[in-house]
């Protein structure tokens, strides 16, 4: 059976830690998976966090074997020396190798889906990578195509994938805009880019969660969804007219909304998934419902790939003390989608 794929993600941050916390456990998905790093940085934090892990880095072609107390590996090296907590510019070559191993797996058949422990935006900016913005503009890029969508969910958002699901709808929330400044949000809203998003929106609900009829509820961009063009008129003149021309096309959607009373129980009820404008109006909303219990994932993408909802975590590096919730939720969610895209091929 193809493997997950883990990135370890910026070496001196939490992942490390994380990956090997599930080894330690021997988390178990229903299907193989492997972290691909460097062997010896994984050999050292286990021995920082006093965890009993045997690191494996594996030769071509063999398949991982699943054991609690075990990690395997596709072993990429480090391109320096890595103290937990500090970051290198020498090491962000390395950070973005161990993506560019898992996305061709992925893209090659020879791994399932890949799950992403965070990376450190800045630092590979820093390191000359200057158009970069993060994982998901680098695999939309990567995989040659002209549009992704950025949604986080919490964990039971991601159940509710399944027929039958009777617990908590919990909150899905997707993004027009992901990683660029407050000043460029509005400019980059546009017709054609929101009518991309919804559609990829729309679709990926209905063949990777099972919603036969999303329904999406959209955030104005201004405060109060633009008080009929007095306080900002994107709702007016891009949104309202995006939203009914693809109501035409047979979306359901609700809005533009003020995105302050959106996020409210009663104008959430029944809706599927939410459309913010950017980063913070919706991202700060869902990382307050449930942070390190949800996970993010890119749609839109011919591959499958989910990651954690939080970042680096430097300040914890090598601590004991990160929470793993995360990591595991976006695994889950990563073997679910696996399976199920394979079940519909
Ligand atoms: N998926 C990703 O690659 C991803 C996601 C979010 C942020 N980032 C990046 O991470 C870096 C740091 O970002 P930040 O400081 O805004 O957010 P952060 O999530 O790293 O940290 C915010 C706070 O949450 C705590 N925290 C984070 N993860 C935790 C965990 N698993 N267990 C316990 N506490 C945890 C941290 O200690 C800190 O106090 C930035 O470069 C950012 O771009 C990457
Ligand atoms: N926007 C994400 C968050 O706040 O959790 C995070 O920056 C990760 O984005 P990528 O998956 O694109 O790296």
């Amino acid at each position: 059976m193809r493997p997950l794929v883990i990135t370890a993600g910026e070496p001196a941050g939490i992942g490390p830690d994380l990956i090997l916390g599930l080894a330690a456990n021997g988390a178990e998905v229903g299907r193989p998976w492997l972290a691909i790093g460097d062997p010896e940085l994984f050999r050292q934090r286990a021995a920082q966090l006093d965890l009993a892990v045997e690191v494996v880095a594996l030769a071509d072609g063999e398949a991982p074997q699943m054991a609690p107390g075990r990690l395997s590996l596709w072993p990429v090296a480090l391109r320096s020396p890595c103290q937990a907590g500090t970051l290198s510019l020498a090491n962000a070559g390395h950070v973005l190798e161990c993506l560019d191993v898992a996305i061709a797996a992925c893209r090659a058949g020879r791994a399932a889906a890949m799950v992403t422990a965070p990376l450190h935006k800045g630092v590979i900016i820093e390191a000359g990578w200057t158009q970069f913005t993060g994982h998901t503009e680098y695999l939309r890029d990567a995989c040659g195509i002209d549009e992704v969508v950025m949604m986080l969910a919490t964990d039971d958002a991601l159940h509710a994938r399944q027929p039958g699901w009777q617990g908590d709808p919990g909150l899905r929330v997707a993004l027009a805009t992901t990683h660029l400044p407050l000043r460029d949000v509005a400019d980059a809203i546009t017709p054609a880019s929101l009518g991309r998003v919804l559609r990829i929106l729309d679709h990926d609900l209905r063949c990777d969660f099972g919603i036969a009829r999303p329904r999406i509820a959209v955030c104005g961009l201004n405060p109060h969804a633009g008080e009929d063009g007095h306080l900002g008129r994107e709702e007016l003149e891009v949104i309202t007219p995006t939203l009914e021309a693809l109501r035409g096309e047979g979306l359901t959607l609700d809005g533009p909304l003020p995105a302050d009373t959106l996020f409210t129980p009663r104008h959430l009820a029944g809706v599927d998934a939410v459309l913010a404008m950017y980063h913070d109006q919706g991202l700060a909303v869902l990382k307050y419902a449930g942070f390190g219990r949800g996970a993010n994932l890119t749609l839109g993408l011919p591959i499958v790939r989910t990651s954690v909802d939080h970042g680096t975590a430097l300040d914890l590096a090598a601590s004991g003390r990160a929470d793993g919730g995360s990591l595991r939720v976006a695994l889950n969610l990563a073997a679910e989608m696996a399976a199920a895209r394979a079940a519909s091929a």
